[in-house]
């Protein structure tokens, strides 16, 4: 496969983990550039990854086959209006953007090879996840293309049909929030039975690293994982059970449900 020219449209954290990861990966920085309108961020992303920069998208997308669109949904409209008379005809679009359907990236740019993806935070140290959507016009070759982008910094999965990645933002796209609110809960608890704060928040952190760690690397069943942790009558059974008292499972279902709401009702009010 020929290595594409990949052009990021807004370098911010999120171009900057991908970037990161396709350099760590040996893709050479002239194959890679980047637009912003911010100048410090564009010094700050050709210094670490020596790659060109550019304040015009229009410049930056010139000669591209993929064009990664990674500015806030809320601009996303305005830059697509903008690019669609400069994007070269062949290029794949990839858009980063929570709640902005490929529907809408047609309206803005007409019908063209899209994927949709919802990357994540750890993304930042190539341990993220990203659920990919590719429309019709996509080809073999950008599929691979697109996932040897994303697996550069983490787990890249397909998805059959758009309407799913509602459900992926709301599970690993927002996912990275309610296990860092689970870690201040496990902190502050810990800190509450006595420990100094900052011991509790490192065996809090490590413990969910270890535990995603296993959940990941064992091939054993999460259910399963924590039944080897729950001696009958022990100290985690009892903390088991004070959590399904509470109503913790349906809770969880809850708020990732309301996650996946958000996310279909921004891309109607984005998407106009
Ligand atoms: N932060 C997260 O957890 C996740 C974010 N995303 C998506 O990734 C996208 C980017 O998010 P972040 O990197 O966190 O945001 P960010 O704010 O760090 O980066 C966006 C960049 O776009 C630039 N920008 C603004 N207007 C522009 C324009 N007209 N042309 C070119 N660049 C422009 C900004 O200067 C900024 O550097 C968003 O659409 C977001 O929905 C996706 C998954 C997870
Ligand atoms: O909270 C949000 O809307 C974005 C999408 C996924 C993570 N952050």
């Amino acid at each position: 496969m020929s290595q594409p020219r990949i052009t990021f449209i807004g370098a911010g954290n999120m171009a900057a983990s991908l970037i990161g990861g396709l350099r760590a990966q040996g893709v050479p920085a002239e194959r890679i550039q980047a637009s912003d309108p911010g100048a410090e961020c564009r010094e700050r992303i050709a210094a670490e990854h020596g790659i060109a920069t550019f304040e015009s998208n229009h410049e930056a997308v010139s000669g591209a086959d993929i064009v990664v669109l990674s500015v806030k949904p809320q601009v996303m409209k305005a830059v697509c209006q903008d690019l669609a008379g400069s994007l070269p005809e062949q290029a794949l679009i990839v858009s980063i953007a929570a709640g902005i359907s490929c529907a809408s990236l047609e309206n803005w740019l007409g019908p063209r090879a899209l994927v949709r993806c919802m990357p994540n935070t750890p993304s930042l140290v190539r341990q993220g996840v990203s659920g990919l959507y590719a429309n019709p016009q996509v080809s073999t070759e950008q599929r691979q293309q697109t996932e040897q982008l994303l697996s550069a910094v983490g787990l890249a999965l397909w998805l059959d049909e758009e309407v799913l990645i509602d459900a992926v933002t709301a599970v690993s796209g927002s996912g990275p929030a309610y296990f860092f609110l689970m870690m201040q809960a496990m902190t502050s608890a810990g800190e509450a039975l006595g420990l100094p704060r900052e011991t509790a928040a490192l065996l809090a952190a490590h413990t969910a690293l270890g535990a995603g760690r296993m959940a990941c690397e064992s091939g054993v069943a999460p259910d399963e994982l924590r039944r080897r942790v729950t001696s009958p009558n022990g100290t985690t059974e009892a903390a088991i059970k004070a959590f399904q008292a509470g109503g913790f499972e349906p809770l969880v279902e809850q708020a990732v449900r309301a996650a996946a709401q958000r996310s279909a009702e921004l891309a109607q009010q984005l998407g106009q």
